[in-house]
């Protein structure tokens, strides 16, 4: 699903009626049938429908030509200044006039009947705003969106809840609060904020009659992961496969008192189905992880010669998790970095060990894919954590432009990019938010990597089914915890392949 903004928008618009010749009108009249068709009209009568000047608004009026057109009670506020009425929707007011259906203009005096009426109705559409706002709103805006809020029963709203910023997320005074948002060709991007969640309700996404090509040649590149592009990523086992058609990867992790973070990540490779998986650690841990480990091989770090012959054949190493942070850490992945071609996923101490060394990443363009929770980006960039909270994919994309590598940051809708193309992961829930499940995610990419995924598809599709896995067992279960994920692997593959 595309992520677009208010630009966007604009740009598109702009292109279909300039260069394709479509009336804006017909774009409307597509959007209000497509919004149509999520007015549940099986189980509802009464519509309130509330509208701006703008064509937000016109999307509102066309509505309700459509919901009185199929037998349901409608009744329309128009708030704004109705000499300010775009032309599209003077020409849906028009009509409205001519087939005498109510309309009211709101103004102080009449707030009350607004009231009464949002009161007496099933739904209120909220047509206010979509797109086009872009500052605080006061006044009999801000009146008309809080009687709607205080006394709705069911508020719908089209293309964006009114009081949203459909590009940063920004509620600009006050916010209807919808339970079902009905948007246009794109997911806006204003969605993604974090505190913007509990104003849009359930986010249904329309096309509007636009040709994919058209979509294409003006796309932000920006996108929410669907299952069908993961699918597609999924390799069938033919019977003709050999080990090495699944890739032959490497494990750098653990330390005393993190060998679970070796076991985890080398085993969610294993499950992942790679060919040949060796963890390579400490002699500590490979004395206690040897005999927890079956299908994955262990070797000694110490043991320069085999590691270094092992790094130079790999397809995929995974380095970071629970190696501390430490020199030895940075002397191991400048080691490993320095001694391989392959792509290498860098997580947890892989990555606090970098903090002051980012340039070892500069030097490996094109190879990295680094896996950042909030924390570990705010060590990496320097930002704080709720700058990046709230400017996710922006700090994702300077980071990954900068240093060429592949950015997957972790946490509520991960973000991966490769500065260029960005997918927002939509799986997955607060349940994985403990220990472990950083590292399962670190195996799972490894091993994508090494089966021949892209690195930026390795770290789309192991983000996504990471968290698929996580999401279905959270039904059951209070705590999702890795070794309960892992599990689930090679099953949710399989169903993934079919
Ligand atoms: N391709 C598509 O997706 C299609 C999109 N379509 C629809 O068009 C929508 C975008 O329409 P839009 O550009 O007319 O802007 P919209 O959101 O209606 O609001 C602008 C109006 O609000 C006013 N206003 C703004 N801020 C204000 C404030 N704080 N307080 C008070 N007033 C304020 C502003 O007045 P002004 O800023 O000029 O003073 C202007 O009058 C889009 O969301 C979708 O629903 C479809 O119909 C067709 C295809
Ligand atoms: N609220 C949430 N919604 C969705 N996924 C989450 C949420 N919190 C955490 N996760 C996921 O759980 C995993 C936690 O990984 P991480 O923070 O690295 O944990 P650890 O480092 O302890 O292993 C990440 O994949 C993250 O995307
Ligand atoms: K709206």
């Amino acid at each position: 699903m595309r992520i677009g903004t208010s630009n966007s928008t604009k740009i598109l618009d702009s292109a279909c009626v300039n260069e394709y010749k479509i009336p804006l009108i017909v774009m409307m009249e597509n959007a209000v049938l497509s919004a149509f068709k999520h007015m549940d009209i099986e189980n509802n009568q009464r519509y309130v429908i509330v509208s701006g000047v703008g064509n937000n608004g016109g999307d509102g009026l066309g509505l309700a030509r459509q919901l009185t057109a199929h037998g349901k009670e409608v009744e329309v506020f128009i708030v704004g200044k109705i000499e300010k009425m775009s032309e599209c929707s003077k020409i849906n007011y028009n009509i409205l006039k001519a087939m005498n259906i109510p309309t009211n203009i709101v103004d102080e005096e009449n707030l009350e009947y607004l009231k009464c009426s949002v009161k007496k109705s099933d739904i209120v559409v909220d047509c206010i705003f979509g797109t086009g706002l872009e500052r605080e709103i006061k006044g009999i805006f801000y009146n008309v969106i809080d009687i709607i809020n205080q006394n709705k029963n069911k508020t719908y709203s089209i293309d964006v809840p009114s009081g949203i910023n459909a590009t940063n997320g920004d509620v600009l005074g006050i916010c209807i609060d919808a339970d079902k948002t009905i948007s246009f060709e794109f997911y806006k991007r204003g969605f993604l904020k974090y505190d913007v969640k509990q104003y849009i309700g359930e986010v249904i996404v329309e096309h509007i009659g636009i040709p994919e090509y058209i979509l294409e040649k003006y796309d932000d590149r920006e996108y929410i992961t669907n299952l069908d592009l993961v699918k597609n990523n999924i390799k069938e086992k033919n019977k003709f496969s050999f080990k090495s058609d699944f890739g032959k990867v490497a494990l750098f992790a653990g330390s005393r008192g993190f060998t679970g973070a070796a076991y985890i990540s080398t085993q969610s490779a294993v499950k992942c189905g790679s060919g040949l998986t060796t963890l390579v650690c400490e002699k500590y841990v490979q004395d206690i992880l040897s005999t927890k480990l079956c299908e994955a091989m262990t070797l000694d770090i110490q043991n320069k010669e085999k590691v270094k012959k092992l790094i130079s054949e790999c397809d995929a190493i995974g380095f970071g998790c629970g190696m501390g942070d430490t020199e030895d850490t940075y002397t191991k992945l400048k080691y490993v970095l320095e001694n391989s071609k392959c792509p290498v996923v860098i997580d947890a101490d892989g990555l606090n060990c970098l903090k002051n060394k980012k340039d070892l990443l500069e030097k490996h363009p094109n190879r990295i894919i680094i896996t950042p929770h909030l924390g570990e980006m705010a060590r990496l960039t320097g930002y704080s954590i709720s700058h990046i909270r709230d400017n996710k994919v922006d700090v994702a994309k300077e980071f990954a432009q900068k240093y060429k590598t592949i950015v997957l940051l972790k946490g509520y809708e991960t973000v991966i990019t490769d500065g260029n193309y960005t997918y927002i992961n939509p799986t997955g829930n607060s349940s994985m938010a403990n220990g472990g499940m950083g590292d399962t995610l670190l195996g799972i990419i490894t091993s994508f990597a090494g089966q021949g995924m892209t690195n930026l598809m390795s770290a789309v599709c192991g983000a996504y089914i990471h968290g698929y896995i996580g999401e279905n067992l959270s039904k059951d279960l209070y705590t999702v915890n890795a070794s309960d994920v892992i599990a689930q692997i090679p099953f949710v593959m399989k169903e993934f392949v079919k």
